[in-house]
């Protein structure tokens, strides 16, 4: 069923009654080339909240994906079953049969509860898929990986903005969420000599972390109030609301998660706190760059030669919101949005 959606190119809402099956497919802009963005796989609480997270998702993957100069679109899949909820090759094989009925105008990927198998089983009724087995993206997690390294320059260029140093060397970074992108972007910063802070629900990955990196360790809930030159959101999007900024005592916001701001107006407040923002989806956009390289049949080194260049959007973001007094959320928006134009 298409859902009529305002601003948006086209919404899907699809249903399979038999098997229960349901899922999302947004698409935002194709101004650009055909619209990417991964495959959500999640519980959520009803239809409505699954229908706006694809919304917003879809919409953050044209702004993603337009800033870091690639010639795609923003969409977005998500399929609201919970990954435990029985066998899901059947339901991965249906979304990708709807899929390839657009024809090319929405290609997906891996994204939050999708896996590369998951990919391979859409593979098999669509070929507008990136991330399957063997891809570039896939090999040795390399989009996690780049993820890392985009916001390890990323922190560089906020340190340049603010110290006029870009080194991490002796800077504190607590960084809160020790996944596929929190614990590889330790990595990065301990070689460089950065001091850690780290924290996650998931005792094991801090106590790997303390071990490798003989980081420091707080709560979950104390990590925002660690006193630290840059705070590394790299776990779950809308942590910065009114509580959290209160709490905060950094310089500098600079992490992985998509959609840091609980709202839009967040972006002033830190503004007004003194503390450099670096826009969510500019600073990770090193895994959808792997995609792009990977769809134009490039190469590792390509791929890490155009992450790379997240340091020089940032800067750009970076002057821009001094230049119009916007904040760096908003002066990123603007940029995005000219690229649209
Ligand atoms: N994987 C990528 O390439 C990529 C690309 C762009 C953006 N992101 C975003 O970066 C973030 C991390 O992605 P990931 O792939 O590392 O995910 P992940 O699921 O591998 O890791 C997330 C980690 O955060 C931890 N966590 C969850 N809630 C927490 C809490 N309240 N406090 C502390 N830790 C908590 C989890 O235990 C887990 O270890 C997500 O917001 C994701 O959307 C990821």
């Amino acid at each position: 069923m298409e859902m009529w959606q305002p601003d948006y190119e086209g919404v899907f809402f699809l249903q399979d009654r038999a098997s229960g099956f349901k899922a999302i497919i947004a698409i935002d802009n194709t101004r650009l080339g055909p619209a990417l963005g991964g495959c959500r796989m999640w519980q959520y609480d009803n239809d409505e909240a699954a229908i706006s997270d694809a919304l917003r998702l879809a919409k953050g993957m044209t702004y993603k994906n337009a800033i870091s100069g690639l010639r795609y679109g923003g969409g977005k899949a998500v399929i609201l079953s919970h990954p435990k909820q029985g066998p899901r090759d059947g339901l991965l094989r249906m979304l990708g049969r709807y899929i390839d009925r657009l024809q090319g105008h929405y290609i997906t990927g891996m994204d939050l509860g999708t896996t590369v198998a998951d990919m391979d089983h859409i593979r098999e009724t669509t070929s507008y898929v990136t991330d399957v087995s063997g891809s570039l993206g896939a090999v040795n997690d390399l989009t996690a990986t780049m993820t890392a390294y985009g916001v390890y320059l990323g922190i560089r260029a906020a340190l340049k903005r603010v110290f006029g140093m870009e080194s991490v060397l002796g800077r504190t970074v607590a960084v809160q969420g020790l996944g596929k992108v929190g614990f590889r972007l330790c990595r990065y910063l301990h070689e460089a000599g950065a001091c850690l802070v780290v924290t996650d629900i998931d005792e094991a990955r801090v106590k790997l972390a303390a071990m490798e990196f003989g980081a420091a360790t707080i709560t979950p809930q104390a990590i925002f109030a660690v006193p630290c030159d840059v705070f590394a959101p790299c776990a779950l999007g809308g942590i910065l609301n009114d509580d959290i900024l209160s709490r905060l005592d950094c310089r500098i916001v600079a992490g992985a998660a998509n959609n840091q701001l609980a709202e839009p107006r967040h972006g002033d407040e830190l503004r007004k706190l003194g503390i450099l923002y670096a826009p969510d989806y500019v600073i990770n956009a090193g895994g959808i760059i792997v995609t792009g390289s990977e769809l134009s049949g490039g190469d590792a080194a390509e791929a890490k030669r155009n992450v790379e260049n997240i340091y020089g959007t940032l800067m750009k973001v970076f002057q821009s919101a001094t230049v119009s007094g916007l904040s760096t959320a908003a002066a990123a928006d603007r940029m995005a949005e000219n690229v649209l134009k």
